[in-house]
């Protein structure tokens, strides 16, 4: 880990009122598509805390699955080969998936776990991500609900780690070099 330092870009109060209205719009949705029940399938480990936030906002039947991928290590940069270390338990021909992510940034990580889910058959698969750097995009993947488009700094907080670190922060921070 190189010197640094944290500061805030998106707080806590920000980030709960922006995932009171994603999980509005997502019930809203799955509504009015008739759904009577929804996968949601969260991607560990940066994911955690937005998933159990998420979910709770989220009135409807739901079950909760988790899906293990790995790309950036302990650096700083993606090494573009996203591994899926740990699969959904359960199989989810016909059933309506959420994926739910902490960041899309290259977009490798999403991409494969959509193309992967895909194959499986599901009824309906879609995404939602807390942050989004779009300036960042190496492959473009379909997103269906972006918490908050940010620039490209390096994120750390609420799920989000560098090294391993600061996943328990509440809020959204971003790191500062030193030297
Ligand atoms: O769009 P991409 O460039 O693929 O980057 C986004 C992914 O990188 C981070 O995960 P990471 O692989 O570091 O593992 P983690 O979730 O365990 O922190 C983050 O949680 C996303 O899953
Ligand atoms: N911690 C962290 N991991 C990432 N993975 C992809 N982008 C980021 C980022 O900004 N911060
Ligand atoms: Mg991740």
């Amino acid at each position: 880990m190189k010197k640094h330092h944290v500061e805030v870009l998106i707080s806590e109060q920000d980030v709960l009122a922006k995932i009171d209205q994603l999980g509005a719009e997502i019930t809203a949705f799955y509504q009015q598509k008739k759904v009577d029940k929804l996968i949601v399938v969260g991607l560990l480990r940066g994911s955690f805390m937005f998933m159990a936030d998420l979910v709770r906002k989220i009135d409807l039947p739901l079950e909760v699955e988790f899906m293990t991928t790995s790309s950036y290590g302990i650096g700083m940069s993606t090494n573009h080969d996203v591994k899926i270390t740990q699969d959904l338990n359960g199989d989810i021909k016909g059933e309506h998936v959420l994926i739910v992510e902490d960041i899309i940034d290259s977009g490798y990580t999403l991409e494969k776990v959509r193309k992967i889910l895909a194959l499986r058959d599901p009824a309906s698969l879609a995404i939602c991500t807390l942050l989004d750097k779009p300036s960042r995009r190496e492959v473009e993947v379909p997103v269906e609900w972006v918490g908050f488009a940010i620039p490209n700094e390096f994120v750390i907080g609420y799920g989000i780690d560098y090294a391993q670190r600061y996943r328990n922060l509440s809020f959204i921070g971003k790191v500062i070099l030193e030297e």
